[in-house]
């Protein structure tokens, strides 16, 4: 089964809305330059509307960095599913491990998001991750487990054709220490057949698994070289035109 690789920058809290755009631009001409592979990139919610603009011709895929569950109302600081479809926006990052661990976000909400994302049209890329205290006490894999099984509470096989998943172990993000290429394999390999179980083999076959943490020119090339790795999720070296094109074009 081939599943096309997915290459996404996660922006953080970062760039002007100036900065944004000129990164974009210059990104959107990588990918060009590699028809064979997705492209994506979360700006921050500021710059989102510029960069749309900014890569409309482009094949650049374009992200938010969250989303609500509602499309209107009371809920201050929030940004609704359907203010970035009006953007042109088709893709919401969920569940990210800062979110949950800075923000106190609950599987419960973010699977609120998640269906929030699902019931308008937007792809959400679930991101998942064990801390090191869960893995240095081995409950690496029942942690993954029940984000996944409460993440993806009540979504079906046909919406999982739409939704990405993102392994990113909080120990290695921001931090310089990647995991290795085989402690990301066993971990995909696991979240695969996980997904049989919850689903079916065609199921866990389709979806693009992607890995995030501390990912960068020198460790990209052997990370996409594992079988269950479908793509990245890159945080800091996402920032600069060198280091992700670097990524991007990936051997
Ligand atoms: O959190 C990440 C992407 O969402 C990873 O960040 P770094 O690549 O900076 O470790």
């Amino acid at each position: 089964m081939s599943r096309r690789p997915l290459i996404a920058g996660n922006w953080k809290m970062h760039l002007t809305v100036a900065e944004a755009v000129q990164l974009a631009k210059a990104l959107a001409e990588t990918a060009r330059n590699c028809p064979d592979r997705d492209v994506l990139i979360a700006p921050p919610f500021t710059a989102l509307a510029a960069v749309c603009t900014a890569v409309a011709k482009s094949t650049l895929l374009v992200a938010a960095q969250n989303v609500a569950w509602e499309v209107q109302g009371a809920f201050t600081g929030e940004i609704s599913p359907t203010m970035l479809t009006d953007l042109g926006i088709a893709w919401a990052i969920v569940g990210h491990s800062e979110r949950r661990q800075i923000f106190g976000e609950s599987s419960a909400m973010i699977n609120r998001r998640i269906h929030g994302a699902l019931g308008n049209a937007l792809h959400p890329i679930l991101c998942i991750g064990e801390t090191l205290a869960e893995r240095e006490s081995e409950q690496t894999f029942t942690v993954l487990q029940q984000q996944i099984q409460e993440g993806l509470d009540q979504v079906t096989a046909e919406q999982m054709r739409t939704i990405v998943l993102a392994y990113e172990p909080v120990w290695a993000i921001g931090t310089g220490k990647t995991a290795t290429k085989e402690q990301a394999q066993e971990v995909h390999a696991f979240i695969r057949g996980l997904l049989t179980a919850m689903y079916e083999k065609a199921v866990a076959d389709s979806t693009r698994i992607l890995y995030g943490g501390s990912v960068k020119p020198d460790n990209i090339d052997d990370l996409m070289q594992q079988a269950d790795i479908d793509g990245v999720l890159v945080g800091g070296a996402a920032l600069q035109v060198e280091s992700f094109s670097r990524i991007i074009c990936f051997q």
